[in-house]
């Protein structure tokens, strides 16, 4: 199974000229959260958040911190993320991929351009779920207002995943998300 990562960079937007952004512990609600327009590969032309695999011998913790980098060109620490999620999608009743999703409210830099995205900020009441995976609509809102959750999503009709039928789900919140290495 193919394993990926998922990252969520979220700010309040009245911190738009600030470097580094509010965090939860600062007493601020994020209002905001950084999506990508994926310009190539898997969910191309859909939002999502940065993220991709897993390359060899890297942590799902490093692999988000380096696909945020190279996608947006945002810097992140390593304890500043939070994991907020443990999805799987399964294509024709085979585990596909396993994904580790992640949060954060504290980063460095200003969101750039990458030719494997199109980052932009958006207020999370008005995520364009209909221009996203069908699944993100059922799972991101919670992630979004600091919930923790473990899915497993089913698609049917070969590959590749993103031309599959999103046919149904079992999700669970507020789990404790262990997978970590
Ligand atoms: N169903 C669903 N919902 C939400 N997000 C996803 C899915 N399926 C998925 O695969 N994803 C996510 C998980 C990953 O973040 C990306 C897919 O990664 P991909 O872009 O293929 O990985 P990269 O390593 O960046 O790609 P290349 O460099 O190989 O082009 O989508």
């Amino acid at each position: 199974m193919i394993e990926a990562t998922l990252c969520f960079p979220l700010r309040d937007g009245a911190d738009t000229g600030d470097e580094r952004a509010g965090s939860r512990d600062g007493g601020t609600s994020p209002t905001e959260v950084l999506l990508i327009e994926k310009r190539r590969g898997l969910g191309e032309g859909w939002y999502n958040g940065p993220g991709g695999k897993l390359e060899d011998g890297e942590t799902p913790r490093e692999c988000a911190i380096r696909e945020t980098r190279e996608e947006v060109g945002l810097e992140i620490q390593p304890a500043d993320l939070e994991k907020a999620g443990e999805l799987t999608f399964l294509l024709d009743g085979e585990g596909h991929t396993f994904c580790h999703v992640y949060r954060t409210a504290t980063f460095e830099g200003e969101p750039r351009p990458s030719p494997e995205a199109r980052p932009e900020w958006v207020p999370i009441d008005d995520v364009p779920y209909d221009r996203m995976w069908d699944d993100d609509r059922l799972w991101l809102p919670g992630v979004l207002e600091g919930r923790t959750v473990a899915g497993e999503f089913r698609f049917e009709g070969g590959e590749p995943l993103d031309e599959a039928a999103f046919v149904d789900h079992d999700l669970e919140w507020d789990v404790e998300v262990v997978r970590e290495r």
